[in-house]
């Protein structure tokens, strides 16, 4: 069953300021603390409660994964924290105050909310839509602005082009970005998000996911997530709910301790036969010791670049723009025939890796690679090195990795 951390006592609510944040070493920790207690939800002329008695803490700056067979109560949890379905019995409390005693508009307008498709107001702009809960919350005009821009850039969308724009005229992956901004607007410390990212392909899933990941190592807020994909709960959760019918939980703790050690039956079925593999999905990209091969500018004269290259053992080199991110990977006998470095070729699409991704995310991206390897960008995108098969290889079987692929 669930281990302690499940039930560990509330928090005292502090009267000046119930909703603020915390500090936890080194890290700002902007969450706060979810408990629920006892919680039943009795759908009207249904027999058996949708939830028979949810007890869970969840710590500020965490995400918790909400995972469990279809019908077993993860969506009416998740939205009885911040009231769309309102609890039979039982109390929920944020950052230590009992919620049931706030007004749910103005609770709401605390607590983000993302769903799957980011569920924009069609006739509203990119920034009317996320700029619609600082305006109710009596933001001015100058803040919000800036705050529009900035919550764009956070989700990778270049603001001058995007802030203008309709939701029809997004493709779904950047529906889904403007969608986490809209949810992260009026910075709440607590965010709830309902199969986020399960109307998206399945590459820009991974990046949304790396997105997701990066933002929350800049913000740590409180994250309670529910998802159909366990391989999705091992990548973002610092913990796993498993739930059964009835939300009951059969297992709550770290994806390691999941994996490792179902708690029964139901557990190791659910967790499904390809556990040791999924332990991949444990392992980061940035864990892995990077190739470094020669990098370029565009416009740098081809035949020092070959020199570099050749000196280096490299048959390929890596083009960065000014901003240091990669946009191109040229194999050097392309370079042999020009005098400079060309941009690339129209409808070049670099495929990159975020350092955030799993191995498994690694070994995807590189099947599609012509160089059988990936690039790796961190943080805003910046080229950090290469990532291979034999590195990935060298990383599964280093003694340190026992404990995690086993
Ligand atoms: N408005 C409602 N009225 C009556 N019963 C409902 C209502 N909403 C949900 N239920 C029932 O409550 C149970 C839990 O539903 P819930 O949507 O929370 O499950 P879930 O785990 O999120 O399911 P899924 O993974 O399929 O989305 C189900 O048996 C469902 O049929």
């Amino acid at each position: 069953m669930s281990d302690s951390r499940t039930t560990s006592a509330a928090p005292e609510p502090s009267a000046a300021h119930p909703i603020a944040a915390e500090t936890s070493g080194d890290h700002e920790v902007s969450g706060v603390d979810i408990d629920l207690i006892d919680v039943v939800k009795r759908y009207p002329g249904q027999q058996k409660p949708a939830v028979e008695g949810l007890s869970l803490h969840v710590p500020a700056g965490e995400i918790v994964m909400f995972v469990g067979p279809s019908g077993c109560g993860k969506t009416t949890s998740l939205k009885m924290i911040n009231r769309l379905i309102e609890p039979t019995s039982g109390s929920i409390r944020i950052g230590g105050e009992d919620i049931s005693g706030r007004d749910d508009d103005d609770l709401r307008r605390h607590i983000g909310y993302v769903i799957q498709g980011g569920s924009l107001f069609p006739h509203m702009t990119v920034a009317q839509n996320i700029a619609m809960v600082p305006g109710l919350l009596g933001w001015d005009r100058g803040r919000i602005t800036e705050r529009v821009d900035e919550l764009l850039e956070l989700v990778g969308l270049d603001s001058e082009r995007y802030r203008g724009r309709y939701p029809r005229e997004l493709s779904g992956g950047q529906q889904q970005r403007v969608g986490v901004a809209r949810g992260l607007a009026a910075d709440p410390p607590v965010i709830l998000m309902d199969e986020p990212f399960g109307a998206v392909d399945p590459i820009t899933r991974q990046r949304l996911q790396d997105e997701l990941l990066s933002i929350q190592e800049e913000l740590r807020k409180t994250i309670v997530c529910v998802t159909h994909d366990f391989d999705e709960a091992v990548k973002l959760g610092d913990r796993i709910l498993i739930l059964t019918e009835g939300a009951k939980i059969a297992q709550y703790d770290v994806p390691e301790a999941i994996l490792s050690n179902p708690a029964d039956r139901f557990v190791a079925d659910f967790v499904g036969a390809g556990a040791a593999l999924k332990q991949l999905t444990l392992s980061r990209v940035s864990e892995i010791d990077l190739g470094q091969p020669t990098v370029a500018s565009v416009g740098d004269t081809a035949a020092d670049v070959l020199r570099s290259a050749q000196a280096a053992g490299d048959d390929s080199v890596v083009v960065l723009d000014a901003k240091r991110r990669p946009i191109d990977w040229m194999w050097t006998r392309d370079l042999a025939g020009v005098d400079r470095v060309p941009a690339p070729k129209e409808g070049t699409d670099l495929v990159t890796i975020d350092r955030r991704a799993t191995l498994n995310d690694a070994l995807d991206t590189m099947l599609v690679s012509s160089h059988g390897s990936a690039v790796v960008t961190g943080r805003r995108d910046e080229y950090l090195g290469v990532v291979d098969f034999q590195a990935v290889l060298a990383r599964i079987q280093a003694p340190e990795a026992d404990e995690v692929v086993s």
